[in-house]
């Protein structure tokens, strides 16, 4: 049983507004007790995180700015000197009227001026429900603050995508109730929330297993990659192929290394002729075949391939649908995929494509929605996992699961860290990993040896210093018991 479907994931899972909204409607019944855990932890974790202060606490009309009025009164039992600004107050009779009325303290206008003079300004304006774009009078508001604290989401942020829906300031730190949600991780919004702590509201487990959760952070919980044994063997580990190219060696070499020393049984390169001795020269390691790749595909052992690190076009065409035809599972980047631009249905039996944004907009057209949509239609499109690299790579499966990764480092954004990565993933799928985990494995691990090697060399890395990380890159991404 993967880690996955054991339950474990859950603790990593990201909520969207709607997950948010649906839990509240199940929980209906408890939800007085939730918003006041939700406050009183808002308050705790301020608590934790600042000495006392002057608080101007911003409240909009719906749940966000009930835990907004709980919040302060938390912390004004605790000795703070407290006020609420109400950009609009709550609905009569609502949950959120119920806790503004129990809130006795000092009130202020919602104007800059009050929000300039506040030590820390909490913004409890709007949060899962916002659903139209920020008004001028809320960006004026917190665009005064000095220091914001988020309930939630800071208002403006679509918790859901990470778009941001007007001009929003940045916040210190942002309070994500019960788990983060996808729009903390992904840009733009991940650069205005802060530092994003999670607040345990203590749902009840019933109620957090009926979530259908779809999207997650992507880390250890996810997957299980396969350990060493004592009955391994190469083939065991696993066969990966690579295909190489005439002219630019280094990228094939480097998802070559890549897959090897990250624990691969076996690696081999499929190059013509000509080029066979560079290739042969650059690494002594690599076992270098120059036989037709019809002969090579003769060889069921050699079940998983890399198609695409410094192909050209015309070789991309020669290789990747011989390699489909046969059957095999084919890891898709670069050249083959520039290949494909324009005729996207050429990749359709492709395990894992992994495009940066150029590539992945050549494939599929200009974004029109969220990065996290698009990756989810393109992967179901296709019936392709999609590894859609940037600051926030999204690892997409055909049934709508989305991984988010924030596990990496600007120090791998060097030309051939994709390569490396194209070898990770496919060094994973031949240890007999199922496709969406693989790959959100290696890219896991691809950022955790770049945060070990950026460590070393003070963030300024080639690809080749990846290599001798990707070992115990590999031991740390083992699922915690
Ligand atoms: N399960 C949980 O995680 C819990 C979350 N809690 C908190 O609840 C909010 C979500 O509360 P909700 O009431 O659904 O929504 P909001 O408080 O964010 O805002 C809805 C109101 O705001 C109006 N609105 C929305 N966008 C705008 C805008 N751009 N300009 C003006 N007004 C806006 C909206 O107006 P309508 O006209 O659309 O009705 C609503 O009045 C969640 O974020 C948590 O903080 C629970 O407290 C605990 C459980
Ligand atoms: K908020």
């Amino acid at each position: 049983m993967s880690c996955f479907q054991c339950g474990k994931a859950l603790a990593s899972a990201l909520l969207s507004p709607e997950d948010t909204q649906r839990m509240d409607r199940e929980m209906a019944s408890i939800l007085p007790m939730v918003m006041e855990r939700a406050g009183m932890m808002v308050a705790r974790l301020i608590r934790q995180h600042r000495r006392p202060c002057r608080v101007l606490v911003a409240c909009g009309p719906g749940n966000n700015g009930g835990d907004g009025y709980v919040a302060a009164r938390y912390l004004s039992e605790w000795g703070w000197p407290v006020s609420v600004a109400s950009f609009q107050l709550p609905r009569e009779g609502s949950l959120a009227d119920q806790m503004a009325r129990r809130w006795k303290g000092a009130m202020v206008p919602f104007v800059p001026e009050e929000a300039q003079q506040a030590d820390l300004v909490i913004d409890a304006v709007f949060g899962a429900g916002m659903n139209r774009d920020l008004p001028e009078a809320v960006e004026r508001f917190f665009a005064a603050a000095g220091q914001i604290v988020a309930i939630d989401v800071p208002s403006g942020l679509d918790g859901a995508t990470g778009a941001v829906r007007g001009q929003v300031t940045p916040c210190w730190m942002s309070i994500a109730l019960i788990r983060k949600r996808p729009g903390h991780l992904l840009s733009p919004g991940r650069e205005i929330c802060g530092e994003v702590v999670c607040a345990d509201l203590a749902i009840p487990e019933a109620i957090m297993a009926e979530m259908d959760v779809r999207v997650w952070e992507n880390g250890p919980s996810l997957w299980s990659i396969p350990v060493q044994a004592a009955d391994d063997h190469k083939y065991k580990r696993g066969v990966v192929s690579i295909c190489g190219g005439a002219e630019m060696h280094g990228a094939a070499l480097f998802a070559f290394e890549a897959a090897r020393h990250v624990g691969a049984g076996l690696v081999r390169l499929t190059v013509p002729s000509d080029a066979a001795l560079l290739y042969r020269l650059a690494s002594p390691a690599a076992i270098v075949d120059t036989q037709p790749l019809e002969q090579a595909l003769k060889d069921e052992r050699r079940h998983v391939w890399v198609c695409g690190p410094g192909l050209g076009m015309e070789e991309a065409e020669q290789t990747l649908p011989l390699l489909l035809k046969a059957g095999r599972q084919v890891v898709a980047d670069a050249g083959a995929l520039s290949w494909a631009a324009g005729k996207t249905e050429a990749l359709k039996g492709v395990s894992v494509i992994t495009p940066h944004m150029g590539e992945f907009s050549r494939l599929f057209g200009d974004l029109t929605g969220s990065r996290l949509d698009a990756a989810r239609r393109a992967a179901a499109e296709l019936d392709t996992v999609v590894i859609l690299k940037g600051a926030d790579t999204l690892i997409a499966a055909p049934d709508g699961r989305v991984a988010v990764n924030v596990h990496a480092t600007p120090a791998l954004a060097v030309a051939g860290a994709g390569d490396v990565l194209s070898g990770l993933v496919a060094a994973f799928l031949a240890a007999g990993m199922p496709a969406w985990e693989a790959a959100a494995a290696a890219v896991w691990v691809h950022g955790e040896a770049g945060q070990r090697a950026a460590e070393k060399k003070a963030g300024w890395i080639v690809p080749e210093d990846l290599f001798y990380e990707l070992g115990r890159a590999r031991q740390a991404a083992s699922c915690p018991a």
